[in-house]
């Protein structure tokens, strides 16, 4: 109910369409039932001699000029019978341009609000989320409310309002037959609604067996450089190979369920049928009923079968709409991240204090314990150590992805979380680990803040980032596309293009986590320097795990298990017992060992 409410709101501006849509097929309905109503009336009163109860009918036979004419005129009720086809076409067109429009228009605000509410959701949320299930709910959930909108709605009101029309029409003509009639309706609605039931678990495990097949597909075709590196290819096929036939049997066993219950309905629906023509024709030998009544029967059984047969199925997938309904509120009720609280946005030059700094992801667990340092503005502050010690956690405290849980961080003497997210995200240049570009040309890719940046910025971000010249030996140069469609970049010529998408903002702060790992050592310099000689210097802070790269650094952070272990400059950290030295040592008997090669 409450997900049924929630639907509703997302037909806000609609619902008249989907009403007149479910009129449409309550008109096209009642048509279906007048076909019988003619022939019979046409048998037994126009050819036969049988007098016309129905006051509505004698008037109709009446206008079209009587009893007589039309008997001599046999086309007139042809013409009828092609007229009222026609109507109920172009209400059968009506129903679904109607309903198809208010299910397209209600599916496209969901799709919208979804993602909407998606680019709201603080970081926390994505990193946490698996990408697949986000796919899925914004597309195949979507999809599944689009169908109960557009068809298994309409279908069961339709099925409903046939079921009480003919119902009614029945009995008007008799009731003994109308009985018969019905006799194994429930038994076939419970048979289906029971078998459909039990037929869902074939379904979703079809369509499970369906998404881990197009995931191991997917992931080979991403992954095809490791498969061809590591030759593992027999393995691929293998798997591949496994999945398939998972898919293969599951869906299988479901068409071996569902050819049987068609077969056993299709049993049901006969005996249905046998019964109503056994008792019709003994009733029309009594002279209980006329031959036009019987011929009516007939054509009305017929038409009640299928709903009801079809009714389980329905009402089956409707109850997985209302599933994906709730999985996609799931996703609505999440809290947004407020970017503007209280629109404090100071000038930000990029002094930065952190004072007693703890940070936890999980309750109880630090990652980062007792974090203090000082850095003034345009300083480079680095940090280095072990993988896990949480470098990468106390960066992503500046841009307030996560909030420090005690302690403070003061931006020029102002505390960090008083300031607006959107305000200090604007101010702080993040270059992450692993650079992702769009499949956009390079131009777009640096300018991706502001497209209508001029060349000339980002001509002198990519000289800076050191990307420059490679960009220009690209045969269209800044106009290349990068991605799938286009030029393969290598991990390097990634970074540098992220580190000149971060650097043409000239934020006051830039962070490179790890950007600088995939450089040589002579770019990672010539960038270090340029950054060094630009006119509005950021404060620089630098992850990384080479040595060479933060020795130039005003300050050095050496982390270990969330804690600063060690602190100075690079000659006074060599000189001293610690990490740092253990590291300056290896990596230099390292270069050693390679300049001697
Ligand atoms: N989103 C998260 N949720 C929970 N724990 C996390 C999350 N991100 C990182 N961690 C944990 O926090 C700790 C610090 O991780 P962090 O990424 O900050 O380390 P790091 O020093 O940057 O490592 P690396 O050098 O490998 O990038 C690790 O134990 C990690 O497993």
């Amino acid at each position: 109910m409450k997900n049924f409410k929630k639907l509703l709101e997302f037909m806000e501006g609609y619902k008249l369409i989907y009403l007149l849509g479910m009129i449409s097929i309550l008109i096209s309905q009642m048509l279906t039932t007048v076909t019988p109503l003619i022939l019979s009336t046409t048998v037994d009163s126009i050819i036969g001699e049988k007098s016309i109860s129905s006051p509505i009918i004698q008037s109709i036979v009446n206008l079209l000029g009587g009893k007589e004419l039309i008997k001599e005129r046999l086309w007139i009720i042809g013409l009828i019978l092609v007229f009222v086809a026609v109507l109920r076409g172009i209400f059968l067109y009506l129903k679904n341009t109607l309903a198809s429009k208010a299910a397209e228009n209600t599916t496209k605000k969901i799709r919208d609000r979804l993602y909407d509410h998606i680019q709201r959701l603080p970081y926390e949320f994505h990193v946490k989320s698996e990408t697949g299930e986000l796919i899925q709910k914004c597309t195949s959930d979507v999809d599944t409310i689009r169908r109960f909108l557009a068809i298994q709605l309409v279908e069961v009101a339709g099925s409903i309002f046939m079921l009480v029309f003919i119902l009614y029409v029945m009995l008007t003509l008799n009731i003994k037959l109308t009985l018969v009639s019905i006799l194994v309706l429930p038994i076939t609605f419970f048979f289906s609604f029971i078998f459909f039931t039990k037929v869902k678990k074939n379904f979703e495990a079809s369509d499970e067996a369906e998404a881990r097949m197009t995931t191991t597909l997917q992931e080979n075709l991403t992954g095809v450089r490791v498969v061809k590196a590591f030759s593992r290819q027999e393995f691929e096929v293998n798997k591949f190979d496994e999945k398939n036939l998972d898919y293969k049997n599951l869906t299988y066993k479901l068409i071996k369920n569902l050819s049987l219950y068609w077969a056993l309905s299709d049993f049901l629906s006969m005996v249905q049928v046998g019964c109503v023509i056994i008792f019709g024709s003994y009733l029309t030998y009594k002279g209980e009923i006329s031959l036009g009544i019987l011929i009516a029967f007939t054509s009305y059984i017929n038409m009640i079968i299928w709903p009801v047969r079809q009714m389980g199925r329905t009402l089956t997938d409707m109850g997985k709409a209302f599933v994906s309904l709730g999985r996609i509120d799931e996703i609505l009720k999440e809290p947004i991240e407020v970017l503007e609280e209280n629109h404090h946005e100071p000038k930000i030059d990029g002094n930065i204090e952190f004072k007693n700094v703890y940070f936890e992801y999980e309750k109880g667990k630090p990652v980062l314990k007792d974090i203090t340092f000082n850095i003034k503005a345009g300083q480079t502050i680095a940090f280095i150590g072990p993988t896990g010690s949480g470098k990468s956690s106390l960066v992503h405290l500046l841009p307030r992805l996560y909030e420090y849980n005690q302690g403070s961080i003061k931006i020029d003497g102002i505390e960090l979380n008083t300031i607006d997210k959107a305000w200090i995200r604007k101010n702080v240049g993040l270059v992450l680990q692993e650079p992702f570009l769009y499949a956009k040309t390079i131009k777009e890719n640096i300018r991706l803040a502001n497209p209508s940046m001029k060349d000339s910025r980002v001509f002198d971000a990519a000289k800076i980032a050191s990307i420059h010249e490679d960009i220009n030996s690209f045969e269209l140069g800044y106009e290349t596309l990068v991605g799938e469609r286009g030029v393969s970049l290598s991990g390097g010529q990634k970074q540098r293009m992220a580190i000149a998408r971060t650097i043409i903002n000239n934020s006051p702060i830039v962070i490179f986590d790890d950007s600088l790992s995939a450089v040589d050592t002579e770019t990672d310099i010539s960038i270090r320097k340029a950054l060094k000689e630009r006119q509005n210097k950021a404060t620089t802070f630098i992850i990384s795990h080479r040595i060479s790269t933060v020795s130039e650094a005003d300050l050095i952070l050496v982390i270990d298990k969330g804690k600063i272990i060690q602190r100075g400059t690079h000659n006074s950290l060599i000189n001293e017992e610690g990490l740092y030295k253990r590291v300056y040592n290896i990596q230099n008997s390292l270069d050693d060992e390679v300049i001697n090669l």
